[in-house]
C-alpha cells in the first residue's frame, strides 16, 4: 500500500483527479469505480474541467441508499448527477437501484454488470470514521459481494448532516461488497475530514480484521492512500513500507 500525505484538500483533489485522467487517457474504454461523500467533491469539481476525456468511460458507483427515490435530493444518484454526470458526457453511468422490487436480484444484476464491463480499472474510495469502505460496515465479510446492508448508527449520524434530521436518514443501503472492491485493478483511497485521524492510524498501523473493513486494502496489489494532512489533523504515523 502506497501512502501519500498532501498538504491540504485542494492538493488531494488535484492529485486524485490527475490519477483519474491518467487512467482514462489514451484508452477508448475505461471503467471507473466512483464514490460519494464529501471527500471526492473537490476531485469531481476538477474533472468537470475535462469533459471531453470521458466519452468512452463507464462508471460504477459503490453504493446507494434503499428507500429513497432516484430523484430524492439525498439519493446518491442525484449527488452524482449534480457533481459529475450532468457535466461530463460519460459513455454509461451505473448506480445500484435502491428502489428495486427485488433487492437481492438487483445485487446480482449489478455484480454481473461490473463483470460484463470487463471489471473496474480504477476504484475511488473514501474512508468512513469506523473504517467502512462503500457502505461495508465493520464485521462485513471480506468475501462479500454486492449486498444489502443495515447502516450502523455511527454512519447514519455521520451522514445526517445532509438530511433534515437523523430520522430521515435511511437505515439500509446497497453496496458493492468488499470482495467486489478488491477485484478492481487499482484503488485510490482518499482520506479527508475532521475526526478521521484514529481511522487513519488504524488503517496504516492496525492489523487486518473484518472489524475494520479498510484494513483489507493491505492485501491489494495496487492501492494508493492519499491523506489530507490539514483536515485529518491529529496523531497518526506512517507505517514502515510493507512488501
Ligand atoms: N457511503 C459513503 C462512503 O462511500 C464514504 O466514503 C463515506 C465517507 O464520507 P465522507 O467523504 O463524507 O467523509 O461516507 C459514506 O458513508
Amino acid at each position: 500500500m502506497k501512502t501519500i500525505i498532501v498538504e491540504n484538500y485542494q492538493k488531494l483533489s488535484a492529485y486524485a483527479a490527475e490519477q483519474i485522467i491518467k487512467e482514462v487517457d489514451g484508452t477508448d474504454h475505461a471503467v471507473l469505480g466512483l464514490a460519494t461523500g464529501s471527500t471526492p467533491v473537490g476531485t469531481y469539481e476538477y474533472l468537470r474541467n475535462f469533459p471531453e476525456r470521458f466519452k468512452g468511460v463507464t462508471t460504477f458507483n459503490l453504493d446507494e441508499y434503499i428507500g429513497l427515490d432516484k430523484k430524492d435530493t439525498n439519493s446518491y444518484w442525484t449527488f452524482m448527477k449534480e457533481q459529475l454526470f450532468n457535466h461530463v458526457p460519460f459513455q454509461e453511468n451505473n448506480i445500484p437501484d435502491g428502489n428495486a422490487d427485488d433487492l437481492k436480484a438487483e445485487c446480482h444484476r449489478y455484480e454481473a454488470q461490473i463483470r460484463n464491463s470487463g471489471g473496474i480499472d480504477l476504484q475511488i474510495l473514501g474512508l468512513g470514521n469506523n473504517g467502512h469502505i462503500g457502505f461495508n460496515e465493520p464485521d462485513t465479510s471480506f468475501d462479500s459481494r454486492t449486498h444489502v446492508v443495515d447502516l450502523s448508527e455511527t454512519t447514519r449520524q455521520a451522514n445526517a448532516r445532509f438530511f433534515q434530521s437523523i430520522d430521515h436518514v435511511p437505515t439500509k443501503a446497497i453496496t458493492m461488497g468488499i470482495h467486489t472492491i478488491m477485484e478492481s485493478k487499482r484503488i485510490l483511497l482518499l482520506v479527508s475530514g475532521k475526526g478521521k485521524s484514529d481511522a487513519v492510524e488504524r488503517l496504516l498501523n492496525g492489523r487486518m480484521t473484518e472489524d475494520f473493513p479498510a484494513s483489507i486494502l493491505h492485501h491489494h496489489p495496487d492501492v494508493t492512500v492519499v491523506i489530507d494532512q490539514e483536515r485529518v489533523a491529529g496523531k497518526f504515523h506512517m507505517a514502515p513500507e510493507k512488501s
